[in-house]
C-alpha cells in the first residue's frame, strides 16, 4: 500500500507532517495491538476515552455538512457522521459491554485533556476556518487509522486484538479512506485551484495536519496511561 492510496492532498501533508506521522502511526500502543503485549487495562481505558472522542468527532464531521459548498462535499460529510454514529460508537459500545462496562459508564466516562485537548482543537478550526481548514485536521484519525489498519493487518503476531484491527484493515474501512482522501482532493481543487500545493494556504493546512498528529501521538500516550 503506498500513502497515495488515499489521495495526492494526503500524501504531500504527511510528507511535510515529518517525524511526527510515524511517531503516531507506529506509536508504543499500535505496537502493542500487532504483538498483543497491549495490557487489557490500556486497550478499555483507551476505549471508553476514544468514545467520548467519537461523539465530538462526530460534532466536527457534522460541521463539515455546515462548511460545505457543493452536493458531493454534503454527500461526502454525512456519510462520514453515519458511519461514525451508526458503526463505529456502536461497536465501542459492543466490546465495552462484553468486557463488563455498561452504556451508562461509558457515557459518564470523565474525559482526559488529552482527549480534551485533540477534538476541540479539530472543532476550533472547523469553527474558525472554512471546509479546507477542518478537512485538514481530520484527515490525521482518518487515514492514519486506515494506515495502521492495513499494516497491522499484515504484520500482526497475535490474535489478541485482530477484531480491533480487522475493523480497519478491512475493505470498508479501506474505502472511507479512499473516499475521505478524494473529498479533501476536490475541495482543495475547487478551492485553491489544480495546483493546491502551490498556495501559499496550502502551508497552513500543512501545519493544522501536523498539530492534528501530534495530537494523535498524546493520545495513544494517555491509552498507555490509564
Ligand atoms: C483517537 C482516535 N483517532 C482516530 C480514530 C479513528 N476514527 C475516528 S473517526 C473515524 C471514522 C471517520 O472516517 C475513525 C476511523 C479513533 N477512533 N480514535
Amino acid at each position: 500500500m503506498s500513502a497515495q492510496t488515499y489521495g495526492r492532498a494526503f500524501a504531500l501533508m504527511r510528507e511535510a507532517a515529518g517525524e511526527a506521522w510515524g511517531e503516531y502511526t507506529r506509536h508504543a500502543f499500535v505496537e502493542g495491538l500487532r504483538d498483543g503485549a497491549l495490557a487489557r487495562e490500556a486497550f478499555l481505558h483507551y476505549l471508553r476515552q476514544d468514545y467520548v472522542f467519537l461523539i465530538h468527532f462526530s460534532r466536527a464531521w457534522a460541521l463539515a455538512v455546515v462548511k460545505s459548498e457543493t452536493h458531493a462535499e454534503m454527500l461526502g460529510a454525512v456519510a462520514t457522521v453515519n458511519a461514525l454514529v451508526a458503526e463505529e460508537m456502536q461497536l465501542h459500545v459492543g466490546i465495552c459491554e462484553a468486557a463488563g462496562i455498561p452504556q451508562e459508564e461509558l457515557f459518564a466516562t470523565p474525559e482526559r485533556a488529552e482527549n480534551l485537548a485533540y477534538t476541540r482543537y479539530v472543532l476550533e478550526a472547523g469553527y474558525s476556518g472554512d471546509l479546507l481548514d477542518l478537512l485538514a485536521a481530520l484527515a490525521p484519525c482518518v487515514m492514519g487509522y486506515g494506515e495502521i489498519g492495513a499494516r497491522l493487518g499484515v504484520e500482526k503476531t497475535s490474535e489478541t486484538y485482530a477484531d480491533w484491527i480487522g475493523t480497519y484493515a478491512g475493505d470498508g474501512y479501506q474505502g472511507d479512506c479512499a473516499a475521505v482522501g478524494q473529498l479533501l482532493d476536490s475541495a482543495l481543487e475547487r478551492r485553491l485551484g489544480k495546483d493546491f500545493e502551490t498556495s501559499p494556504r496550502f502551508a497552513t493546512l500543512c501545519d493544522k495536519f501536523r498539530t492534528a498528529t501530534e495530537l494523535e501521538v498524546n493520545f495513544w500516550q494517555m491509552g498507555l496511561t490509564p
